[in-house]
């Protein structure tokens, strides 16, 4: 066979598309990059340095910025300030305006409405498209492989290169193939899939390789969910993690304002359809996993590895780091996950604030109760979330149920505004990452579907979700006989 029909995989196709120049022993791989994002926590030095040197943004139309990280969920006050945690936060803020509007970059501020999380406003606007090579100063960049992009997490220094050059260094990685079959159980999301599978591979098992996730199971889930799932690639330790485009993918960007438009937009689909791995592709490497076995899934620990089903008992630490993990938590090997009381839940991030998160949270909320102990958080990933779950009522069912219904941004996920889990507070958090101290010094994160972190609010204990959904469709089908 020729090189020509080498059956290639997404990845490589992605790779060869934006090769600018390949890798050699001296020197990493240049490649093009056709989306910048920018956020308020890694772009400060990265300007600071363009401007020592004497150098300008190069492609400020591909380059786009957003308010997330430092930015309150609470409104301004009757003084028409903005409720700031620290001085420094309110600093990054007024430091990326001031860039922005400096080089004529677009910026989704507070007076936009499409400001959010970066990976939630990236897509939502459309901006985010298939076949595309994304970055941004930030680890879940991953988020945005959904649509068969290849999205790069990169350090501050990286987004100063970026902004001069709109080329990136990239060491070339190694593919990853995790091909999923089957369907998930009902109170199963994409949430406990992705959980389940940093469970089997590990926190270091996709080091060095791009994830594709593939199979029946993952082309059965929607976008939102299949942004879940690559969110958290980077939580297997991946450079990236990717979907193939197709239908599902077309149809959500059909919506969207920023994707072309009519014969553009069918002649944009021909292209994206290219970005799928050819049957017969080679992966450096594979796993298989069997969705229908999936439960309902959490982490016990202090990094998103260390996951259990919620019927399943801890593991016995095996090793220093378990017994480290388990020590902090405050929990004892072989004892029930289920049923300890929980003091927090944080609905929001990047990894499950879009609008069907929040129905999903808002269907377990409905007619109930948050438990007196527990305070609850929901905070949209955008204002656009904000807006369509307003319209449809979903925050007056979460303020009905006792829970805060708050301003779009990253929030209690890395608690950098303020929102806080106080010190040895159990939390359930349908965020991304668990490690120590992560919501506030001393608290203690279980990451968790929105289903399960509603629930458990509710409970005010760890608790199963499908004993919930069950509940609720029992009430909806009494209240529809009277
Ligand atoms: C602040 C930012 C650099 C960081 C990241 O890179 O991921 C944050 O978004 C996180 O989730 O920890
Ligand atoms: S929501 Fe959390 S994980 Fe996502 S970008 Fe913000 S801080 Fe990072």
């Amino acid at each position: 066979m020729t090189s020509a029909t080498q059956p290639s995989t997404l990845f490589d196709k992605l790779w060869d598309a934006h090769l600018v120049a390949p890798e050699s022993e001296a020197a990493p791989a240049v490649l093009y990059i056709d989306l910048h994002l920018i956020h308020e926590v890694t772009s400060p030095q990265a300007f600071a340095e363009l401007e020592a040197r004497g150098l300008k943004p190069r492609r400020t139309d591909l380059t786009k910025g957003t308010l997330d990280h430092s930015t309150p969920t609470l409104p301004a006050g009757a003084d028409g300030r903005l409720p700031y945690y620290t001085a420094e936060a309110e600093h990054q803020v007024d430091t990326l305006r001031r860039n922005c509007a400096r080089h004529g970059i677009e910026l989704f501020d507070f007076d936009s409405a499409h400001r959010g999380i970066v990976h939630v406003i990236g897509p939502e606007l459309g901006l985010t498209q298939p076949g595309q090579t994304i970055v941004c100063g930030d680890s879940h960049t991953a988020t945005h492989g959904a649509f068969g992009a290849l999205a790069f997490g990169i350090g501050t220094s990286e987004v100063g290169h970026v902004l001069a050059t709109q080329c990136l260094l990239q060491r070339k990685p190694k593919t990853l193939a995790i091909n999923i079959e089957g369907e998930l159980a009902p109170g199963v999301g994409a949430k406990d899939l992705i959980l389940h599978v940093i469970g089997e591979i590990g926190v270091n098992g996709g080091t060095g390789h791009v994830i594709e996730y593939r199979g029946s199971t993952v082309r059965a889930l929607s976008m939102d969910e299949r942004m879940t799932v690559c969110n958290m690639s980077i939580e297997a330790g991946a450079r990236a993690g990717l979907i193939a485009p197709d239908r599902v993918t077309y149809d959500y960007l059909a919506k969207t304002p920023r994707a072309p438009r009519g014969a553009d937009f069918e002649r944009a689909v021909a292209r994206w359809s290219e970005f799928k791995t050819d049957p017969g592709a080679r992966f450096d490497r594979e796993v298989h996993i069997d969705a229908s076995t999936i439960k309902p899934t959490l982490t016990w620990g202090t990094h998103p590895g260390q996951v259990a089903a919620v019927d399943a008992a801890l593991p016995q630490a095996g090793d220093a780091d378990e017994a480290k993990a388990l020590a902090y938590m405050g929990f004892e090997g072989g004892s029930a996950l289920a049923g300890r009381p929980v003091d927090v839940v944080f609905v929001g991030s990047c990894t499950n604030s879009r609008l069907s998160d929040l129905r999903q949270a808002a269907e377990v909320l409905r007619g109930r109760h948050v438990h007196p102990r527990v305070r609850m958080l929901v905070v949209p990933g955008s204002e656009q979330v904000k807006r369509d779950a307003e319209a449809e009522g979903l925050d007056a069912v979460i303020r009905a149920a006792g829970a805060e219904w708050r301003e779009p941004g990253c929030s209690m996920c890395i608690a950098m505004n303020g929102d806080l889990v106080g010190a040895g507070q159990l939390a359930v958090s349908t965020s991304n990452r668990n490690f120590e101290g992560r919501q506030g010094k001393g608290a203690r994160t279980l990451l968790a579907s929105p289903l399960t972190a509603a629930a458990c609010a509710v409970a005010g204990r760890v608790v199963d979700p499908r004993d919930y959904l069950a509940h609720a469709a029992q009430a909806s089908a009494v209240q529809e006989v009277a």
